[in-house]
Parts: C-alpha cells; structure tokens; sequence
C-alpha cells in the first residue's frame, strides 16, 4: 500500500520517489496510479471524479511522459515535476490516453514502478472512432485546415479501411496484449466508460475499491446537468461540469457506415472480452 501512495519507482529506476522541494510539508510524487487511456473512453471525466477523493491528488495536465520521446528523455525528475504536491498518505494520479495505444509505454511505466495501479477506460469502439474523428475535426476547423469526412477516411471502395489511425486506436485486444506482456492483470483496472456516462457513481466505487482507498466518494457527489447532458461534480458547495470539449456533437455517419463499423470490431471486440474476463454490450 505504502508503495502504491507513494509511487515508489523500481531499483532501476535512477530519481528518488520524492522530490526534495517541500511545501507546508508536501512533496512531488511519482504517480502510484495512471489512467492509460483509452482516447475518448472518458479518461478526463475519471480523474476529475477521482480527484473528489480527499486523499487523491491527480495531475491536471496530460503529461505525456511514456509516449513522447522528447519528455521521456528528460527523465524521471521531469516526471515528478509535473506531478501536484501531496501528503504522504496521499495517492497521486495522471492520465495520458495517449499511454495506452504507445508501443514503449508498458515498459516504460514498469521500470517507474511496476506496483503502479493502472486503470483503462473503455467505451463502445465504434463510437470511439466518431468522438476520436469529432476532436480531429474540430482542431482542424479551429486551425482553418482542410479536413475530410467521416466516411471518406473510414471507407475504401465500400469496405473499412484498416489503415485508419482512428479505427486502429480502438482496437482494445492488440493494444492491452502490450501492456499484458508486462502487467498482471490483476495491476489493470478496467473501467466501463459507457456505464460512466449513464451513472458515474458505481463506477468510481470499483475504482476507489481497486486503488486501496477508503470510501470517500458520495452518491450525493454527482447530479445530473440537464443543460450539459451529462453528469456534474459537487464537492463542498462548488460545482463542476468538464468543459465543452467533451460530449460534443459527434460527426455525422451513414446508418449503413456505422454498421460496418460495428461489424469490422465484432471479431476484435471478443478478443479484448476474453482477455479482460467480462463483455460489454456495444454495438
Ligand atoms: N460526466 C461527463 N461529462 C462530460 N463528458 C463525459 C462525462 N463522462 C464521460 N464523458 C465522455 O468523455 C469523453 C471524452 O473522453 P476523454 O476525456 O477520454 O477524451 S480525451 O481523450 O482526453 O480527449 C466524451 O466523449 P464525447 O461525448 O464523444 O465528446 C464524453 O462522452
């Protein structure tokens, strides 16, 4: 327990734990859990909702250390600097979605600390791909930049194309494999980002169960923002909803575009089933 607090990192690891600047008795710490994705699963929605956790302390920023070349070279000391400052009986928590899909990732993660507790967030791939495409889309316009639609980029002459990096991203089997080839299973925690939406409560109640914290969090945390159309935090009398970034409009796609969709990751689909132990109803 004391290790996954304090985000101990292994003996090959060359910083130590903590870094040595205090303020009114707090320090740096490597993260003791990560959330590693997946992109669009929810990742920002679980760690504010984690963050209501008195004794969870989470990085605002995604810190992209383990899958961004230039950042992973500055070492384990940029790391923790990027990290919020925290009592020791404290758990610090990042999310980088980007961590999941990186082949370098797991490794990586292992050499910090191979008693760090990660946690996925998974949501129905098909409507992964439509919210992954929305970001882009939206950055694009934002940028006044050319974009292309939907279906041009899912479809090749009328069948998916598999070279999609959207598509490829939700692809949950091939990319928990990697992670699977370091971590126990045990270490990852699997979170069911459609059931998130619908009533977040539970799902944080299995994750704070997961991550060794005392029940904390309240169902009287959480209210439904009927002009957000989705669920808020309260916490000591402030109110917080995620911004507008996430539960966008999504982007429109042919009914018959979708159902392709949803046939392509059949087959993929029941592979992540058997690997994780459980299923989920998506299309
Ligand atoms: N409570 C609450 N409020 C707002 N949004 C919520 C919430 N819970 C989950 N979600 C869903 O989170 C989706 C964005 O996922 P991520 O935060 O992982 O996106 S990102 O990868 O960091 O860009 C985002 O996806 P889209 O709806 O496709 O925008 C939301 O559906």
């Amino acid at each position: 327990l004391r290790e996954l607090r304090s985000g101990s990192p292994s003996p090959h690891s060359s910083s130590s734990a903590s870094s040595p600047a205090p303020q009114n008795g707090t320090l740096q710490r490597l993260p003791g859990a990560i959330i590693i994705g997946v992109r669009k699963g929810g990742t920002r929605a679980l760690l504010e909702m984690l963050n209501l956790h008195p004794d969870v302390e989470v990085a605002k920023a995604e810190v992209h250390y383990f899958n961004v070349e230039e950042h992973f070279h500055r070492g384990l000391s940029w790391y923790r600097s990027q990290m919020p400052f925290t009592l020791p009986s404290q758990l610090t928590v990042e999310k980088t979605p980007g961590y999941f899909s990186a082949p370098l990732a797991p490794a990586r993660v292992w050499d910090m600390n191979p008693a760090v507790r990660l946690l996925l967030i998974v949501r129905d791939p098909a409507e992964r791909v439509v919210s992954d495409y929305t970001q882009v889309l939206h950055n694009r316009l934002t940028r006044h930049k050319p974009y292309q639609p939907l279906e041009e980029l899912l479809l090749q002459k009328g069948h998916i194309n598999p070279k999609y990096k959207a598509l490829q991203r939700s692809l949950y089997h091939q990319h928990l494999s990697r992670w699977l080839e370091v971590f126990p299973r045990d270490q990852i925690h699997v979170v069911d980002g459609d059931a998130l939406i619908r009533d977040p409560f539970p799902e944080l109640k299995k994750a704070e169960r997961f991550l060794l914290l005392p029940p904390k969090i309240n169902p009287s945390n959480f209210y439904y923002n009927t002009t957000k159309g989705f669920y808020c935090m309260l916490t000591a009398g402030h109110d917080k909803c995620l911004d507008e970034s996430k539960g966008r409009p999504h982007a429109p796609l042919s009914v018959q575009a979708f159902k392709q969709l949803c046939h392509y990751f059949r087959k993929p689909n029941k592979l992540f089933f058997e690997m994780v132990g459980r299923s989920f109803s998506w299309c």
